[in-house]
């Protein structure tokens, strides 16, 4: 399994943020991390990743844990956090390099030209980051996710602030990425889940609450993910 939480919990002083959750995930499909405003999606990607430490449990990718091995799991993973820290002084392509540099890819250069490409950044290339719009900005944030081509991609609200036209082609790209990668991605938008997740755990107040193939969970329900969602999160 290329991602896999044991038990995980965090506490905010008395709040339980996230309560003892475990799941797996694995290459070639797209996970659908959804739950409503609060619920602890944020909390879980941030401990996947190692920048919040967990209450107890443990989480681990392609087997690196995420607490005492991080700089091995940082490798071969790629986050986009739900407020991507971007350097708004920066020009988008000395951003990617210097992202790649920290990666010491051997192919710098060429590689930024090729993500740049895949992301839809071509046009905006030459632009101060801080001068682009939320939708580019958030192009940028996908493409350092991407540049070292990571086994693992964490996505928190990847298509937030993307206009409809954009919305699909990321979604194209994301669904590209995980025809190999192991991907977990958090939103809000339904079609969003159905256009592009295989797998989707709904989690509710620190709980996983749903925990299936989309297909079997509307199978199981009979009813839209739509209004499963509403069921099992009110
Ligand atoms: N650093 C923190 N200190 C105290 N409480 C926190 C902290 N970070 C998160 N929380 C709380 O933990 C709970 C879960 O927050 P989290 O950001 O994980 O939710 P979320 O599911 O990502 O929500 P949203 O859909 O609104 O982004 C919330 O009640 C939030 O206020």
């Amino acid at each position: 399994m290329s991602i896999k939480v044991t038990a995980l919990s965090k506490h905010f002083d008395k709040q339980k943020a996230v309560d003892g959750i475990s799941f797996e995930a694995k290459p070639g499909r797209i996970l659908g991390f959804l739950g409503p405003n609060g619920a602890g999606k944020s909390t879980t990607m941030r401990m996947l990743t190692g920048y919040l430490k967990p209450t107890s449990g443990t989480a681990s990718l392609c087997g690196y844990d995420s607490q005492t091995q991080n700089l091995e799991m940082r490798k071969i993973m790629g986050y986009l956090p739900e407020n991507t820290p971007l350097y708004m002084d920066m020009y988008v392509k000395e951003f990617l390099l210097f992202v790649a540099n920290t990666y010491q890819l051997k192919d710098a250069v060429l590689r930024v030209e090729e993500v740049i490409k895949k992301v839809g950044l071509t046009v905006e290339q030459h632009k101060k980051i801080a001068m682009l719009s939320k939708g580019y900005k958030q192009r940028v944030g996908l493409a350092q996710a991407i540049i070292h081509n990571p086994e693992v991609l964490i996505l928190d609200e990847p298509t937030s602030g993307l206009d409809p036209n954009q919305l699909s082609e990321i979604r194209d790209l994301i669904k590209g990425l995980g025809k190999d990668k192991t991907v977990i991605l958090s939103t809000h938008i339904m079609q969003e889940v159905e256009a592009i997740c295989d797998d989707v755990i709904i989690i509710n107040m620190g709980n996983i609450v749903a925990n299936a193939p989309i297909v079997d969970l509307k199978k199981q329900h009979g009813i839209s993910l739509e209004e499963i969602f509403k069921k099992l999160t009110k």
